[in-house]
């Protein structure tokens, strides 16, 4: 009896294959190729296959990396080909996922999967030079620094560009470059439980929209926030006098004045920060990430 593996075996699947294979051979074949495991991890769905089995005496569990292609037939019929090249005359038992799991599958499950706080999350904010991203961001950090609830990682537009993308230009090009690399090392803290909070300008939808898949790919939750605060009012703030350098020419390629900024139409959260107070302008955002279980404890 043959078994392929996509994801975790409920016991009324082992017993289901176990019945059928009637005291023979059982050889349970984990499907770890790209697209295949289904939730899970390669070595994750390894280790609650072999725990989902452990019990059994003659079975076995092997690995094959036999990816996901463009079609369901053609997926159908690789996987026959493979399965039988393992175990010519066996019969193939297509397990179901119902049931029940045993305990040390679902700690794995558990473990591969963590919920709340004990799951990595990014917090994006874009918008506007000047809107008030790094204001914002920086409350938050403090926030959850007052309520030391989870570790977090800030990664700042214009700190970013001292260091991670130092040397990189404002063209179309460069800016993508800065904020795949943002998405990446965000995504990569995230995986690790971390939170992190971005703010940079990242004005171009189809790169935001990237950096959402990395961080969700990574089983991360995202939150984009964007500070819509309008260009008039980023303008009259001028904190670093450089809309006014844009304005007369010194500064090409400036958000707003002479490079585009596509707003998001995929925004959890739009804050507009005109009038308002920093307290007042994160509102909203906290109770985004309360909602979603990124953050549970409020700050005294
Ligand atoms: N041409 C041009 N356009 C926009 N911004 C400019 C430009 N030149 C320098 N700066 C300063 O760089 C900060 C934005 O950097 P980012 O890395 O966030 O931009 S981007 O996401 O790559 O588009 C931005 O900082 P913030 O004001 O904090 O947004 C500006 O101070
Ligand atoms: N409600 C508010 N939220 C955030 N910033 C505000 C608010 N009201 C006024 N500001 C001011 O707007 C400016 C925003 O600057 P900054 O946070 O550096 O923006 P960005 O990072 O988007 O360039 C700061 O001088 C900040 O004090």
């Amino acid at each position: 009896m043959v078994v392929p593996v996509r994801s975790a075996l409920s016991e009324q699947d082992v017993e289901r294959a176990t019945t059928a294979a009637a005291g023979g051979q059982l050889l349970f074949v984990c499907l770890t190729g790209h697209g295949m495991p289904d939730g899970l991890s390669a070595p994750a769905l390894i280790r609650v296959t072999r725990a989902a089995t452990a019990d059994l005496r003659s079975a076995h569990v092997i690995a094959v990396p036999l990816a996901r292609h463009d079609g369901e037939a053609l997926d159908e019929s690789m996987l026959d080909q493979v399965l039988r090249s393992y175990a010519p005359e066996a019969e193939v038992v297509r397990p179901t996922g119902e049931g029940d799991y045993r305990e040390t599958v679902r700690a794995i499950l558990r473990a591969e999967n963590p919920q709340g706080t004990d799951r990595g999350a990014v917090v994006f904010f874009t918008g506007l030079s000047g809107s008030g991203k790094s204001t914002l961001a920086t409350a938050l950090l403090n926030h959850v620094a007052e309520t030391g609830e989870r570790k977090t990682t800030s990664l700042d537009g214009d700190v970013v560009r001292r260091n991670l993308s130092k040397g990189l230009t404002f063209s179309a090009e460069d800016r993508e470059t800065n904020i795949r690399r943002i998405g990446w090392v965000a995504a990569e803290i995230a995986r690790h439980g971390g939170l992190v909070v971005c703010s940079p300008i990242a004005p171009f939808d189809s790169t935001r929209r990237d950096v959402r898949r990395m961080a969700e790919d990574a089983g991360a939750t995202f939150v984009l926030v964007h500070v819509a605060t309008p260009l008039e009012e980023c303008e009259r703030r001028d904190r670093k006098g450089l809309y006014a350098r844009a304005r007369a020419g010194e500064i090409p390629e400036f958000t707003g004045i002479s490079s585009p900024y596509e707003e998001p139409a995929d925004a959890e959260v739009v804050v507009d920060t005109t009038g308002t107070d920093i307290a007042t302008a994160l509102a909203p955002v906290l109770a985004e990430l309360h909602q979603r279980g990124v953050l549970t404890r409020s700050a005294d």
